[in-house]
């Protein structure tokens, strides 16, 4: 594709003495990739106790952060980072991850000098937001390259990219095939629905205006009968399974984004699962209380690590086809139950809850 490396440089380091690419990236839990404004000193003093209690923290420097505070969430960020135990590194419970501010913006180039500087070795992914194109990550690749290679860093710091323009969605294969420091994608239904000019006025979640109508049932007098049902319809469906796809090709991460109705949590329990459903492995957290959906949802259901441990036993070999309660299952459910299986095994290994849960399951032939 015009633009991109060739294969046989596509893993080269990208300027002298930074890390060697990552061939594959890592699968770390991060089922709730939690938002804090580093400037919020209230906010920030809570922080230190949230390690271990959720997947990624992120310190936000973007949108939701005052233009008066950039510096001192930059400068905050930096501080929390280094006075705050087991956070980022690429090992211990909970990853570090930032948001810096968008490429065009006039902050975004001390974010990044700044943070690889001083955090670099603690910080495990760059979110970067409003992504256009392969150009955008191009940019974001090389300066971390330069940025690694001066501060001596051994591990590259990876990048996920925000969906949340029109040319963005159009691009995304090319975005995520454009570095081997690719993470993953998050959806940004807020910036994206004004990039469209959606008529729509929230941050995510559904809108009750958007309904398929069920057929009207007619008498033999062409009468209707009853008032037609109407169902509301996932305004994010299409882009979400976009996503997945572009992603599952590129073997980096999908992840839902962010959900504003901080006061709704039925249904911001509901959109997380749509997006865990259809294959993403995390999504945002806006608030405290957002984290234990989360953290709910993006894990599997004992009875569903039940029923998938039951069909791997049931296959044997993984060939073939068995019944197991009335339904048949074959190599490709099999494949299915053992993403299931799998995804537990590597949540067990970072939430004792969860390999409690897991571990009590009995399996019955
Ligand atoms: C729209 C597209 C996007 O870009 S979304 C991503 C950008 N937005 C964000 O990052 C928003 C992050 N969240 C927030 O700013 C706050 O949670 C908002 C939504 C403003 C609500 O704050 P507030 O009114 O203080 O809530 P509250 O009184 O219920 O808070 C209770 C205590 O919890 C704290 N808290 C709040 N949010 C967080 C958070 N994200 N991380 C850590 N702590 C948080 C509050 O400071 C408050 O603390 P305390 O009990 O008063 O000490
Ligand atoms: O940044 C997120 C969005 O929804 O916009
Ligand atoms: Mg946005």
């Amino acid at each position: 594709m015009t633009g991109q490396r060739s294969p046989k440089d596509f893993f080269r380091p990208l300027a002298v003495g930074a890390p060697e690419p990552l061939r594959e990236v890592p699968a770390r839990p991060s089922r709730a990739i939690h938002f804090f404004d580093p400037s919020n000193a209230k906010m920030a003093a809570k922080v230190p106790q949230m390690v271990g209690t959720v997947d990624v923290l992120l310190g936000n420097l973007e949108d939701a952060v005052k233009a008066d505070n950039k510096e001192a969430a930059r400068h905050g960020l930096v501080q929390i980072a280094r006075d705050t135990a087991n956070l980022g590194g690429g090992s211990g419970p909970t990853q570090l991850w930032t948001r810096i501010n968008a490429l065009d913006s006039p902050w975004v180039l001390d974010d990044l000098t700044t943070l690889v500087a001083e955090i670099g070795d603690q910080l495990d992914v760059v979110m970067v937001p409003k992504v256009q194109g392969a150009e955008d990550i191009h940019y974001v690749d090389r300066l971390l390259a330069q940025l690694e290679a001066r501060a001596g860093l051994t591990r590259p710091i990876l990048v996920h990219a925000i969906l949340e323009t029109a040319r963005g969605v159009v691009n995304i294969e090319e975005i995520c095939g454009a570095s081997p420091r690719m993470q993953g994608l998050s959806l940004g239904p807020a910036d994206l629905a004004a990039d469209r000019r959606m008529k729509t006025t929230r941050v995510g979640g559904g809108h009750p205006g958007y309904v398929v109508r069920e057929d009207p049932v007619l008498t033999s007098d062409n009468v209707e009968t009853s008032q037609r049902r109407t169902y509301q319809q996932d305004l994010w469906h299409y882009t979400i399974a976009r996503m997945v796809d572009a992603c599952a090709m590129h073997g980096i991460y999908p992840y839902y984004g962010p959900f504003g109705d901080i006061s709704d949590p039925v249904a911001c329990e509901d959109q997380f699962r749509n997006a865990f459903l259809l294959g993403c492995v995390g999504t945002w957290t806006l608030h405290p209380s957002q984290i234990d959906i989360a953290r709910r949802v993006f894990s599997p259901s004992v009875d569903d690590v039940r029923h998938a441990r039951r069909v791997v036993a049931a296959m044997g070999d993984g060939t073939g086809a068995v019944m197991l309660d009335g339904k048949m299952e074959d190599d490709a459910s099999l494949k299915q139950c053992l993403v299931m299986v799998e995804l537990a095994e590597q949540l067990a290994g970072i939430d004792p809850e969860l390999k409690e849960q897991y571990d009590a399951i009995e399996v019955d032939a």
